[in-house]
C-alpha cells in the first residue's frame, strides 16, 4: 500500500475521447468530496495558447518556452469548473473539435508532456483528487490507489460527441465525428511519449451499454472498497 496521503487517495480515470471521463470524474469527485483535475483541459489550454502565439506543433523549443510561461488553473463556478490560462477564462475556446485535434498533435511533444506532468504531480500529490486523462495511471501517478480505464465503442463515443457538438450548434455529421474520434484514438495510442493505454492494475469499464449513473455506481463502489482495504487492493 502506498503511504497514506494527507487528503485521501488518488483516483485515475484514463480512456479515449468520448468515453465519459469528464462526466464521471465530476460526479465521482462530488460524491467523494474530492478535487477534479481535468488534465485534458490543461493540454487543450497549451494548444490554444500555441495556436494564438503562432507556435508550430513541432517547435519543441517554442512549446517549452510557452509552457514555462503558462499558468493553468481551475476556478469553481457553482457546479462548473472554469479553465484559466494566465488568468483568462478559456473554458469554451478549448472545447472545439479544431482545438481537440490540435491538442492531440501538440500533446505528443515531449516538452509539453514534461511541463504538464510536473504541474499535475504538484496538483495531486496530497491525494483527495481524481485526475482524468490518457496517462494518469501509467505515467503521472503509477502509484495511484485506484485506477479506472473507461472506454466505449468508437461508434458510441462518436455518437455521444456528435450529440454534444450538435447541442453546441456545431454542424459536423455523425460519420465525420466518428472518424475524428478514431483519428484522435490512433494519435493518442500511437505516440512515443505517454501513449493512451490501460494500466495493468486499472479496473476496465466498457460504458458502451451503460448509463452514466451505472458507471458512477460501479466506480463509487470500487473506490469505497479500496478505501476500506486501506488504499491498494
Ligand atoms: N455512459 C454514457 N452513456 C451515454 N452518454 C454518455 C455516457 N458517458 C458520457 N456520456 C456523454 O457523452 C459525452 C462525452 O462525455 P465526456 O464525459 O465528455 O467524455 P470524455 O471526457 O471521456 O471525452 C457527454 O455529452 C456525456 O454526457
Ligand atoms: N492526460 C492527457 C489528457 C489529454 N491528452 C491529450 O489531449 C487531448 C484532449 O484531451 P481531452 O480529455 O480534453 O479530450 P476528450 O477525451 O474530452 O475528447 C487528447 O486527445 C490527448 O491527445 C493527453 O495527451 N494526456
Amino acid at each position: 500500500m502506498s503511504a497514506v496521503r494527507e487528503n485521501g487517495v488518488i483516483v485515475a480515470i484514463d480512456g479515449p475521447s468520448g468515453a465519459g471521463k469528464s462526466s464521471l470524474t465530476k460526479l465521482l469527485a462530488k460524491r467523494l468530496g474530492y478535487i477534479h483535475i481535468d488534465t485534458g483541459a490543461m493540454f487543450r489550454a497549451v494548444a490554444l495558447s500555441a495556436k494564438r502565439a503562432g507556435i508550430a506543433s513541432d517547435d519543441d523549443k517554442g512549446l517549452a518556452e510557452l509552457c514555462q510561461g503558462l499558468e493553468i488553473s481551475f476556478a469553481r463556478d457553482g457546479e462548473t469548473c472554469r479553465v484559466l490560462a494566465n488568468g483568462e477564462d478559456v473554458s469554451s475556446e478549448i472545447r472545439t473539435e479544431e482545438i481537440g485535434l490540435l491538442t492531440s498533435t501538440i500533446s505528443a511533444r515531449k516538452p509539453v508532456r514534461q511541463a504538464l506532468l510536473e504541474m499535475q504531480r504538484r496538483m495531486g500529490a496530497k491525494g483527495g483528487v481524481i485526475l482524468e486523462g490518457r496517462d494518469i495511471g501509467t505515467v503521472v501517478f503509477p502509484d495511484a490507489e485506484v485506477k479506472f480505464f473507461l472506454s466505449a465503442s468508437a461508434e458510441e463515443r462518436g455518437r455521444r460527441r456528435y450529440l454534444e457538438l450538435a447541442a453546441r450548434g456545431e454542424s459536423a455529421t455523425l460519420e465525420e465525428t466518428i472518424a475524428k474520434v478514431i483519428q484522435r484514438d490512433r494519435q493518442d495510442e500511437g505516440r512515443e511519449h505517454a501513449p493512451l493505454k490501460q494500466a495493468e492494475d486499472a479496473v476496465p469499464i466498457d460504458s458502451t451499454s451503460l448509463s452514466i449513473e451505472q458507471v458512477l455506481e460501479l466506480m463509487e463502489r470500487t473506490v469505497k472498497e479500496r478505501l476500506a482495504q486501506g488504499g491498494k487492493g
